[in-house]
């Protein structure tokens, strides 16, 4: 899987391809159908299965405060859609003059020019050029004028639901702290990154150490407590989650701390990734700290038993 940040030139490899435009934030259900489908027609047209994508999302220059949080970062969305089989991502800069592109001029100038497509794969709200001017109609004109084939699939429903899955609706699960529905619509569970930074040094002397995150780049679940898996490099650890303040000892500020479980060491100054598998409780005021340590244990055989489960059904 390839990574590249612009088109000059884009290598002849990844030319002449199965293309397909879109912001796959989160890389969800709809997204995988879309991938395969690009996959399969990269394979009839003997050529790369490649995804274009705009970073960051054309709203972040246009309407900043209506954008929302992201649920993945560039990199995390290469890894996912490589699992699905796509070969080259084209993480875009966007700029005012990209967006000031007519759909003609778009299609003409990175389409035909630049990547020399071959097909393109699409899903029916696909909007393109400036002031989201083009759409499906629009480029199945221009894909038939340049003998390009093109697919426009259906958006993807889940069995027994009217509603699509999309990324917003995935945004809105998230932000309500059901990482767990969230979870049943994305390809992977919801995943975030942080740095590890110093806290009030109250977790060792607890008997949990919890990892401070900082400096999360994509959407932060609702406060409450989670359990999910810690990755740290290449290796896992189930984790529980503590997304919120201290209430027990009177601290106030929202805090994303996470418990490797079985990890003895330092992960200071590290980066971290954390994936939620689902929601355990709200955040409480104990008593006491013994009250609170009592809880914790608790929380932690739950975490156990939920990334087994996760592992045993990932397995079958
Ligand atoms: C899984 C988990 C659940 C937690 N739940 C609560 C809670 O409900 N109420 C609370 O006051 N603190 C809770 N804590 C936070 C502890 O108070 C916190 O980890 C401790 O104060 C250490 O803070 P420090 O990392 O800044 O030293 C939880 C921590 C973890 C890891
Ligand atoms: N199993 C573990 N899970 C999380 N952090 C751990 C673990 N074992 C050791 N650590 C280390 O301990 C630190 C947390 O200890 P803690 O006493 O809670 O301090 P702080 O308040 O600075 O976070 C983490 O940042 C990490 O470097």
């Amino acid at each position: 899987m390839q990574l590249f940040r612009d088109l000059e030139p884009l290598s002849s490899e990844y030319r002449h391809g199965a293309l397909t435009i879109g912001n796959f934030d989160g890389v969800h259900l709809g997204h995988a159908r879309i991938a395969r489908q690009v996959r399969q027609r990269a394979d009839e047209v003997g050529g790369p299965a490649v995804v274009f994508t705009f970073d960051p999302h054309p709203v972040r220059l246009l309407r900043p405060e209506l954008a929302p949080p992201p649920l993945t970062w560039t990199r995390r969305k290469v890894e996912l859609l490589g699992e699905l089989g796509i070969d080259a991502v084209i993480a875009y800069p966007t700029t005012k003059d990209l967006l000031e592109l007519t759909p003609n001029e778009f299609f003409d100038q990175i389409i035909v020019q630049k990547m020399a497509a071959k097909a393109m794969v699409e899903g029916p709200n696909f909007n393109f050029g400036k002031n989201r001017a083009g759409d499906t109609t629009t480029l199945a004109k221009l894909c038939n004028e340049n003998g390009m084939q093109l697919d426009i699939l259906a958006p993807f429903t889940r069995e027994g639901e009217t509603e699509f899955v999309s990324s917003s609706r995935i945004r809105k699960l998230i932000a309500a702290g059901d990482v767990q529905a969230a979870r049943e619509m994305l390809t992977q569970p919801y995943r975030m990154r942080g740095m590890v930074t110093h806290g009030a040094g109250r977790g060792a002397s607890l008997g949990i150490p919890t990892a401070n995150l900082e400096a999360i780049d994509t959407l932060v679940p609702e406060i409450g407590v989670y359990a999910g898996i810690a990755h740290r490099g290449n290796a896992i650890y189930a984790a529980a989650i503590n997304i919120g303040p201290n209430p027990t000892f009177g601290e106030k500020a929202r805090k994303i701390e996470v418990h490797l479980i079985g990890f003895q060491g330092s992960l200071y100054g590290e980066p971290l990734e954390v994936s939620f598998l689902s929601r355990l409780r709200e955040v409480t005021t104990f008593p006491d700290v013994d009250a609170l340590r009592k809880q914790l244990a608790i929380d932690i055989e739950t975490t156990k038993q939920k990334f087994q489960d996760y592992q045993t059904k990932l397995s079958s």
